[in-house]
């Protein structure tokens, strides 16, 4: 299939997916139960799957299809395939030989092996080292031996594991000659192919509710001593051989590899529900009216107060430099993966660094901007059917699964502090790390000059780095490595946002310096990156005077030029959010559609509680007079 640019994929989903007939028709889901829920989510996401099949989508179309955008309308209350989607299936891609790929994939592929990626266990989840799922191999009946020594070890929270998949990759410690290796993927059955029964040796369940993406079906697993064949230990990077003899893979965290394509998958697509939001909160804020009238006799429009234009138009700026920045990081990563896969590991420590804290950033920034967007509706905003509670659960998943992100960030930070100490191999040409080791852009911050504005946040980056990196090499001089990086985890964590702040808004400059379809749009983008440059400067003000360069006096003139860059955006809010592109029914909103009908849709679907089906219900004799209140 040829491959096509998004917006031409939301033309195709327009078609495939609203019009599907196992998808078009949706239901109300806020009143079911539990296991309806699980069901409805679960048959969707079936059909889901059917189609990409049917369509034989690459990794990238797959990706568009899968995204919050379009999984929000397909599978409301959570995906339970996803995990399958995102880690499972690109696992074994990428990290079985050629021999099991060939042996499963066709099974994968026609619906017969449903997987999940199962690594977290009840006492570790960010130290992966400390897992303690063991596999032992016994070279004489050539099977390892699967194990979970206590409840604690318990795997709990893969999706999909509670009742949806029959198997998993499973990340165990491994053993063989006697020695441990270190944490490994094996592919292992855990429910029988027909009746979907557990297999022997296997505890298997869902886990329970949660804050939000309560069908993602995440699970619980416990292995009593399962045998899985050596050909089940996935051998593109690592192997065991028939006599237990054990070959290293070629760089020592190649095992982690799904989890820097999953940071990567993540960061892209918190930013699709990030412009759900905004959608959401534009069109409300402009159907909004209350306040003493105006000269023209009519309350104001909620969107004219300047407290509303910066509650809602920043995160509209956001939505367009975030995603440019991670559909670049989306670029480099595949660039990278190839280059991995012919024996050239030298990119990948700058990948693991720039995907962690680019996850962390656009998770940590989408959650508290989706928040505020919530906020800015209202009371309207605290109910489901607005959609903005669901938002939120969602991207504030992002800040703890795949690497919780003050863990990711630490881990940006050791390369930053290394690369700024020289102690790790020199950047590669074009890497995202160089201006450490130059000296600093001294060009003078000017309000108005976005390339001054990036000259000052590339000053905060590397004020921060090199700072926190000379104290951690002070500290190290008087006390053992482990208190002195603890001393400096606060300020390893600034450094490492402030760089992942620099990439963005570099990648970003960089896209709009070549963007030539049009004068106007590129206006348009230069209006966008001066909000999002000033919005940054206003948050974190200490920061531009401490390491940027600011004056106070260019504070305050900064707040005040933000201020009249919001004013001059606000005519463009719905031209700009109507350009995302989506349809009501993927944003599904009582406050976010598109005609701004806004009341009639709230009075709806209060029409659906069961509490209004009986003018008194019976739940009201039964508990309330029996009680004798
Ligand atoms: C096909 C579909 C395509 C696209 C889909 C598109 C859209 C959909 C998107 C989103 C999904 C939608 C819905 C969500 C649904 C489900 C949820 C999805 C996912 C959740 C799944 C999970 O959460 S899985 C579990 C994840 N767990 C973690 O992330 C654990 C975090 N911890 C770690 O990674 C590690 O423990 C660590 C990195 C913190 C530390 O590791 P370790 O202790 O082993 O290492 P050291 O600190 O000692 O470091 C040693 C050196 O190794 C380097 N390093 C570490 N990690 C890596 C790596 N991954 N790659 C390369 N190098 C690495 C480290 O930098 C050190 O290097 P030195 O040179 O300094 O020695
Ligand atoms: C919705 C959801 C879906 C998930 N899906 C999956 C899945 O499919 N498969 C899977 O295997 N897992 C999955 N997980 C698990 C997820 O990956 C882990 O929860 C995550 O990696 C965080 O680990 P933790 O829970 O151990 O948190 P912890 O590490 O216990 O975090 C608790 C606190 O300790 C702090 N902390 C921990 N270590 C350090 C340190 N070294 N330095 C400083 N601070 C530290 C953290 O910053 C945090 O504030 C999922 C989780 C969720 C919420």
């Amino acid at each position: 299939m040829v491959s096509r640019n998004r917006s031409q994929v939301k033309d195709h989903l327009g078609s495939k997916v609203l019009n599907h007939p196992e998808l078009r028709n949706t239901k109300a889901t806020e009143y079911m139960s539990h296991e309806e829920k699980y069901r409805y989510n679960l048959s969707r996401a079936t059909a889901m799957l059917k189609l990409i099949d049917e369509e034989g989508m690459d990794v990238n179309e797959i990706s568009k299809v899968m995204s919050h955008t379009v999984s929000g309308f397909t599978t409301p209350d959570g995906n339970p395939l996803a995990v399958h989607q995102v880690m499972f299936v690109p696992t074994l891609m990428n990290q079985a030989d050629d021999d099991q790929v060939s042996r499963w994939l066709g099974d994968v592929f026609n619906g017969t092996i449903v997987g999940t990626y199962a690594q977290t266990e009840l006492s570790h989840g960010t130290f992966v080292r400390g897992l303690r799922t063991t596999a032992t191999y016994d070279p004489a009946s050539r099977t390892f031996d699967l194990h979970t020594p206590d409840v604690s070890a318990a795997k709990w929270w893969p999706g999909g594991l509670g009742t949806t998949a029959n198997h998993a990759v499973v990340m165990a410690q491994l053993y063989t000659d006697g020695q441990p290796r270190g944490i490994h993927p094996f592919m292992v059955a855990i429910r029988d192919r027909e009746t979907h029964r557990p297999l022997p040796g296997i505890t298997v369940g869902e886990i329970g509710p949660k804050l939000g993406q309560n069908t993602l079906n995440n699970g619980y697993l416990l292995f009593d001593h399962v045998k899985v064949p050596r050909e089940n230990m996935l051998m593109r990077n690592a192997r065991v051989n028939e006599d237990g003899s054990y070959t290293k893979p070629s760089h020592q965290k190649a095992s982690y590899g799904t989890m820097v394509f999953t940071r990567v998958a993540i960061a892209l697509d918190t930013v699709d529900a990030l412009q759900i939001a905004a959608t959401i909160a534009a069109r409300y804020s402009i159907v909004r009216r209350q306040g003493e009238p105006r000269d023209d006799g009519q309350e104001p429009q909620i969107i004219d107060y300047q407290t509303q234009q910066l509650k809602v138009l920043p995160h509209i700026a956001a939505c367009y430099v975030l995603r440019a920045s991670t559909a670049r990081l989306w670029e480099h990563h595949t660039h990278v993966t190839s280059e991995v896969r012919g024996g050239d590991t030298a990119l990948l420590p700058e990948l693991h660094a720039t995907a962690c804290c680019l996850k962390a950033l656009v998770t940590q920034d989408c959650s508290e901007a989706i928040e505020a967007l919530r906020l800015s509706c209202g009371g309207h905003g605290y109910m489901t059917a607005s959609r903005l509670p669901a938002l939120y659960a969602y991207a504030t998943a992002g800040a703890t699964y795949e690497g919780e992100n003050t863990v990711l960030l630490l881990q940006t930070a050791r390369y930053l502090v290394k690369q700024a100490g020289g102690s790790h191999a020199p950047p590669a040409a074009g890497s995202a790390v160089t201006y450490l080791s130059r000296p600093a852009d001294d060009t003078p911050f000017a309000v108005g000059s976005p390339a001054a504005y990036v000259a000052a946040v590339g000053r905060v980056a590397r004020g921060r780095v090199t700072e926190v990196a000379a104290a951690l090499q002070a500290d190290r001089q008087t006390m053992p490595e482990a208190d002195a990086w603890n001393q400096s985890l606060v300020q390893l964590v600034a450094a490492a946002l402030a760089h992942g702040r620099y990439f963005v808004v570099r990648e970003f400059a960089e896209v709009v310096s070549q963007q030539s379809s049009s004068r106007a749009i590129q206006q348009m983008l230069q209006l966008l990156f001066s909000v999002y440059l000033a919005h940054a400067v206003s948050r974190a003000e200490g920061d531009f005077i401490t390491y940027g360069g600011l004056t106070p006096s260019d504070i305050r003139l900064n707040r005040r030029h933000l201020l009249r860059l919001l004013a001059e955006l606000r005519p463009h809010m719905i031209p700009l959010t109507d350009a995302f592109d989506l349809p009501d029914r993927l944003i599904n909103s009582t406050l976010g559609a598109w005609d701004g009908d806004v009341y009639r849709r709230m009075f709806e679907q209060a029409s659906h509680s069961p509490l209004n089906t009986d003018e008194v219900p019976a739940s009201f004799h039964q508990a309330m007079l029996r009680s004798k209140l």
